[in-house]
């Protein structure tokens, strides 16, 4: 607070208008620490029925290094001012405050940091616009307001979670504070003269007041007036020295000792200040501020005391902030937690899962144009985006890499579907800077499998179909089709003798052996060539892939595309720098059983995925998963709320997942009419992850690159697909051929009667009916592959160009920058019809 009147009623106004149950008052120039609003928000969770506003610990942050609203290391100002006041804020908040407020009499809450329950404060007539010690005031009017309806309270002090403000570096502008304070409480004790010593107002009545009266209050007139008597004494001669040094060494010893011990508090049990120097310049402050600083803090006291008694109209006089210093560079991990990558060892830094200039909690969002936020909700279609001034000159400055910190580069995650979500498309996704995530419904046994397999995968080159020169050419082109590549390498051992196409596979006995038909002695290339390189011979020798070898063994396939596209992406890997896996689990049975295999088979992130993730036994399921996921990343969902995105985040998800109805499989909304705009899903539940430093991925409903962009504008990190990978060569189903000659694959959808058949089967035929009569997809649709694009990385090359692109036109180079920068308009369906391109005339 610290707001002045126009700011107090300004405070008043937002009271009236807030919705939630509590309402925290907070002075503009202060920094709450991550868990702080958690941490003073938990006796109102804990007791419910009796307290009623909480207050934290503020602590001086001048000095300290800080970066995007977060202080991310506590240093002690060199100013010996601000350090007297250092020990002086310790002493009063870790041993003054925790004392009060187990006597039930604490009387201030600081404006800076408190937690008020909204009602009763709008009961009491909000804040006092005319006090010059609103905190105080407000909570010692809710006191007598309770004591005298006999009503339950407590005002508790929290002595965890920190506030870091600023604090006067002039002993003028401390002056002018002091005197301000002083004249506050001389306010304040004079509007509330009636409960000081009166029994009826409890600890509050016949400790806290009479104590703030006496000792704070008049305090100062006996210290300022004790000082002038003795230096009157020592003037004529009649100090008695032995006595007043005694007293002295008294008063400097008892005032050290307070000091000292509030120091030790710090130290021994929250240890914020970590350099030995740090804390011994604050005992030492301890010691020195009895000789002139804490005569000089009377006399401001006293002049204030005076200000009030000559009734003096009290005046608000801003109190000059230096401002903080932001330390560049940071980053903000999956956890939240800024990390200072200026102080990171370089390799450290290279390999860290968490990316620059990402940090939550404090970023600008998108904007609606010309401000119009519409009154419904929106999804993909109905808005588009309008170009800003950009400074970003190439498509290629853009940097995708994921600001959820799970390690992605590009922000394409492919949704845990059984149709679609397998080994193939694991390895593939990954290389590119995406994730897949396996289903649920595979046993624990064999996604270990798969995820030791994709990881022993190469990082840059494609994975070798192989066969002997003796196998068919049947075989050949029934695995033909599982990659995107093109060829059979033909090995004997692990070298390769030959290379087999499409091509060479038409017009010959399926029982052909392919000594008979393969290329021999094909052009290899050495593992390590220079991308461009590959790309120039390959071109050169007119063929489209080569086997990669070292010395004369097999290590993969190279395309001249896979060359191209190992240039422009970067692969999602571990810490070890293999390929990045994920698993789902679902919510029945035993969640921390299930996560906890998952992790011990490898896997990087895990999803705790069901249709209605904001149901108790999926928070439930979240908080099992996190118990054991350690510092794996958990993504829990699917919610579309802010509430269910906060309930998740709370239980120990790190990303929650966006979306209920929008998938290309499902029938929810059209069983239940249940679900939400998949646009305003993600913009409400982005802002609330947001708000806790965490991040969501906006899952389904995407059907062009656009779509991603949208998402990413919304403030998605990451955007889940689903169908639209299902008619790929990756994906895990089978191809088939429709008769007239176009390749499609099968997909359903996870709530489909038949995958609710599949995820069953061990239950009794009984169940399994019953569980079939629930179902909230489909069973079964064809996925065309597209001819231009029959692979994965075809519709990751159009999503991310696109995606790049749209960046560009924002002026954005990084997906927070884009949430930040992004204009979006809301558009009529002949608005979206205008975008779609003709393939024919009209
Ligand atoms: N994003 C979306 O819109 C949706 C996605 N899906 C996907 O389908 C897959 C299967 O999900 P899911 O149905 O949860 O898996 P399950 O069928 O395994 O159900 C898991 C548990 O959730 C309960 N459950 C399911 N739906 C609801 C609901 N609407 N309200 C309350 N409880 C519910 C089930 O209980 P009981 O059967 O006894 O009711 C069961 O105990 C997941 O991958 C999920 O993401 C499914 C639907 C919507
Ligand atoms: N209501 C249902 N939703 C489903 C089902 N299977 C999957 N899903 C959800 O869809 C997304 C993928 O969306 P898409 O548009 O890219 O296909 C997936 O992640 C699930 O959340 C289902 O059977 N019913």
């Amino acid at each position: 607070m610290g707001a002045g009147v126009g700011g107090l009623d300004a405070l008043n106004a937002a009271l009236n208008v807030a919705r939630h149950p509590l309402v925290r008052m907070v002075a503009a120039d202060s920094l709450l620490e991550p868990e702080a609003l958690v941490q003073v928000a938990r006796p109102f969770v804990e007791d419910r029925a009796n307290v009623v506003a909480a207050g934290g610990v503020i602590r001086a942050a001048n000095g300290a290094r800080v970066a995007r609203g977060s202080v991310l290391e506590p240093r002690l100002s060199s100013r010996w001012v601000v350090r007297f006041q250092v020990v002086e804020y310790l002493r009063s908040f870790l041993l003054g405050r925790t004392g009060w407020a187990d006597a039930n009499a604490l009387l201030i809450i600081s404006g800076a940091f408190g937690l008020f329950r909204r009602d009763l404060v709008v009961e009491v007539g909000g804040l006092d616009a005319l006090s010059l010690a609103e905190d105080a005031e407000l909570v010692v009017t809710l006191q007598e307001h309770l004591r005298r309806q006999r009503r339950p309270h407590r005002v508790v002090f929290v002595p965890e979670p920190v506030c870091w403000t600023e604090v006067p570096e002039t002993l003028a502008v401390l002056g002018r504070q002091r005197r301000r304070w002083s004249h506050g409480l001389a306010q304040l004790l004079w509007k509330h003269r009636r409960m000081i010593g009166n029994p009826r107002f409890g600890p509050v009545g016949v400790l806290g007041l009479p104590f703030f009266l006496l000792f704070e209050l008049l305090g100062p007139v006996v210290e300022v007036v004790g000082l002038a008597s003795v230096a009157l004494a020592a003037g004529l001669g009649a100090l008695d020295v032995p006595t007043a040094l005694v007293m002295f060494g008294l008063a400097l010893g008892l005032g050290t000792l307070l000091s000292t011990a509030a120091v030790a508090v710090e130290e021994f049990s929250y240890a914020r200040y970590t350099r030995g120097r740090e804390v011994g310049a604050l005992l030492l402050a301890g010691l020195m501020e009895n000789v002139g600083y804490r005569q000089l803090h009377a006399w401001f006291r006293l002049r204030g005391l005076v200000a009030a008694l000559l009734r003096r109209t009290p005046v608000w006089t801003a109190m000059p902030r230096t401002g903080f210093t932001e330390a560049e560079p940071v980053a903000v991990s999956w956890s939240g937690e800024i990390a200072d990558l200026a102080r990171m060892p370089a390799r450290e830094r290279a390999r860290s899962p968490i990316s620059p200039g990402s940090a939550c909690g404090t970023m600008a969002v998108m904007r609606f144009l010309n401000g119009q936020r519409p009154a419904t909700d929106l999804t993909y279609a109905d808005v588009f985006m309008v170009p800003n001034h950009s400074t970003v000159g190439s498509r290629l400055e853009v940097d995708l890499t994921t600001p959820d910190g799970v390690g992605t580069t590009i922000p394409v995650v492919v949704a845990n579907m059984t149709a679609i979500s397998g080994r193939r498309m694991a390895e593939t996704v990954a290389r590119r800077g995406g994730l897949a995530v396996l289903p649920q419904d595979i046993p624990a046994d064999v996604v270990g499998e798969v995820v030791a397999w994709t990881k022993a995968r190469h990082p840059v080159y494609d994975t070798p179909i192989t066969l002997s020169p003796t196998s068919t050419v049947g075989e050949a082109l029934a695995l033909l089709t599982k990659r995107a590549h093109g060829i059979v390498v033909v090995v004997e051992g692990s070298s390769p003798v030959g290379v087999v196409t499409d091509g060479q596979c038409q017009g010959v006995d399926r029982f052909t052996q392919l000594s008979q038909v393969m290329t021999e002695d094909p052009l290899t290339v050495p593992a390590g060539t220079d991308l461009p390189k590959i790309f120039d011979v390959l071109s050169g020798e007119r063929v489209s892939a080569a086997p990669v070898v070292e010395g004369d063994r097999l290590v993969g396939v190279v395309t001249r595309k896979g060359a191209l596209r190992s240039a422009l992406y970067q692969p999602a890997v571990d810490a070890n720098g293999l390929l990045l896996t994920s698993a789902a689990v679902g919510i029945n049975g035993d969640v921390a059983g299930k996560a906890g295999a998952l992790l011990a088979a490898g896997v990087d992130v895990l999803v705790v995925d069901t249709a209605h993730g904001h149901q108790e036994k999926a928070v439930e399921a979240v908080r099992a998963a996190r118990s054991v996921a350690g510092s794996m990343p958990v993504v829990a969902g699917n919610v579309v709320t802010a509430q269910g995105t906060r309930d998740l985040i709370e239980a120990g998800a790190d990303v929650a997942k966006v979306g209920v109805g929008p998938g290309a499989m499902c029938t929810t909304r059209m069983m239940t009419g249940v679900g939400r705009p998949q646009f305003s899903a993600v913009e409400e539940c982005a802002a609330a992850a947001r708000a806790l430093g965490k991040h969501v991925w906006a899952d389904g409903g995407v059907r062009h690159p656009r779509d991603i962009a949208l998402a990413l504008a919304a403030g998605a990190a990451s955007v889940m697909v689903g169908s639209w990978f299902a008619g790929t060569y990756e994906s895990a189903g089978d191809i088939h051929d429709d008769g007239s000659g176009r390749l499609y694959k099968e997909s359903f959808g996870m709530a489909s009667a038949r995958a609710v058949k599949a995820r069953t089967s061990t239950q009794s035929g009984f169940d399994r009916a019953r569980a079939g009569l629930f179902e909230e997809g489909i069973s079964s649709s064809r996925m065309y592959l597209d001819p231009a694009r029959p692979g994965v990385e075809d519709l990751v090359d159009q999503i991310v160009a696109g995606v790049r692109s749209s960046f560009t036109y924002a002026g954005a180079r990084t997906v927070d920058e884009f949430h930040e920068r992004a204009v979006v308009g809301v558009q009529s369906a002949a608005g979206y019809e205008e975008g779609r391109p003709l393939p024919t005339s009209w």
